[in-house]
């Protein structure tokens, strides 16, 4: 069984990549939490969502787990007293002359299908040619690489870090650089700085559309996101259910108000369609899609029947659905509007 002194005795083996030095000798250690086979720490390093921090991540869990601890949740906090680097600028992906659309993907709660409409129309507009990556920004569940079956984890060369591709989608997720066990509430003050880092260190080419999945909801952590993208235009995702289409309309005037442009609305899990009959049955009701759109001055992009992809074991991504399918048509659609819309 670990104990606190223990943990600070194996973290003398890892070095602080920025001061290099131990951990323990860096002072980088601020926190040790220890509850049964858990391990909680709060590391202060130089700079967080680097590959520095990446693989300083990767160094402590090993040493955790190999003297016994079941799981290790950590979270980075950038140190006070370090030596700020200089201003590095804008990030040429948020620039001004950039020709990146960015196009967040918010709904006003969660379940609805914002990851899986993400991940699809990610995946679908690179089925029509376009260069496009996807961030993973949901800090409430980092579902990306999962529903796409990303098993491998970004390659870090030097100080970059080239994101993952997977159906000619470029990825990267907080999952890569977040220990599935570090608690929600860590992570809402990671996102800006994490979202920075990715904007500037990762070598993501040239892209013509960044799709980024948003942590669902209107609290701080969605608004923070709003306001760091100065240029960013917005889908929304809701259900057919008069409620979820009524939280939606929170999240379409958050965007408004940080003045993104809603592009429109997915109304996803719209209806199940009867194989034999072709019948439409309204199971979570109708009608919240055309009526939010309605209300915000938006078109609707697409309804998006009920259904789940078809799994092809030897390509396992459970959240992708096939371009020949129905839904994978759908999305096709949905894909088709929005290049309209951006001029692309
Ligand atoms: N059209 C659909 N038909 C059937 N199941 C669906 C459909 N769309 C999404 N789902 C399923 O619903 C669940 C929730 O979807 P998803 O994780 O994309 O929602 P979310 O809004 O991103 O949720 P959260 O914000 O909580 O991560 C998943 O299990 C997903 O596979």
């Amino acid at each position: 069984m670990l104990t606190e002194e223990k943990v600070i005795e194996l973290l003398q083996s890892v070095q602080d990549p920025f001061l290099h030095k131990s951990l323990v000798e860096s002072g980088s250690i601020r926190e040790v939490k220890i509850k049964d086979g858990y391990v909680g720490l709060k590391l202060a390093v130089a700079k967080t969502g680097t590959p520095e921090q990446m693989q300083l991540q990767q160094a402590v869990v090993s040493v955790l787990k190999g003297a016994g601890a079941e799981s290790v949740g950590l979270r980075f906090e950038t140190r006070e007293e370090a030596p700020q680097a200089p201003e590095p600028g804008v990030p040429p992906l948020l620039s001004k002359n950039s020709k990146t659309e960015f196009i967040a993907i918010a709904s006003g709660k969660g379940g609805v299908g914002k990851s899986t409409v993400s991940v699809n129309l990610a995946v679908s507009l690179a089925r029509l040619g376009k260069k496009v990556g996807l961030i993973d920004a949901d800090i409430y569940g980092f579902s990306v690489p999962d529903m796409m079956g990303i098993q491998e984890r970004p390659k870090v060369k030097g100080d970059r870090i080239f994101p993952v591709d997977r159906f000619g989608v470029k990825v990267i997720s907080m999952a890569f650089f977040v220990e599935d066990n570090a608690p929600v509430i860590w992570r809402g003050p990671m996102l800006g700085k994490m979202l920075n880092n990715f904007f500037s260190e990762v070598e993501w080419g040239d892209l013509d559309y960044m799709l980024l999945d948003l942590p669902p909801g209107t609290g701080d952590v969605a608004l923070d996101v709003h306001k760091m993208l100065p240029k960013c235009r917005e889908v929304i995702v809701t259900t057919p259910h008069a409620t979820a289409a009524f939280v939606a309309a929170r999240a379409g005037s958050m965007a408004l108000k940080t003045d993104h442009e809603i592009l429109g609305i997915v109304e996803n899990m719209a209806y199940f369609e009867s194989k034999v009959t072709g019948e439409k049955e309204y199971i979570f009701g109708k009608g919240g899609g055309e009526r939010l759109a309605e209300e915000l001055m938006v078109p609707v992009l697409g309804n998006i029947p009920l259904g789940q992809p078809e799994i092809d074991e030897n390509d396992f991504a459970p959240s992708v659905y096939d371009s020949a399918s129905l839904i994978g048509e759908h999305y096709i659609q949905i894909a088709k509007k929005v290049i309209e819309k951006t001029g692309k």
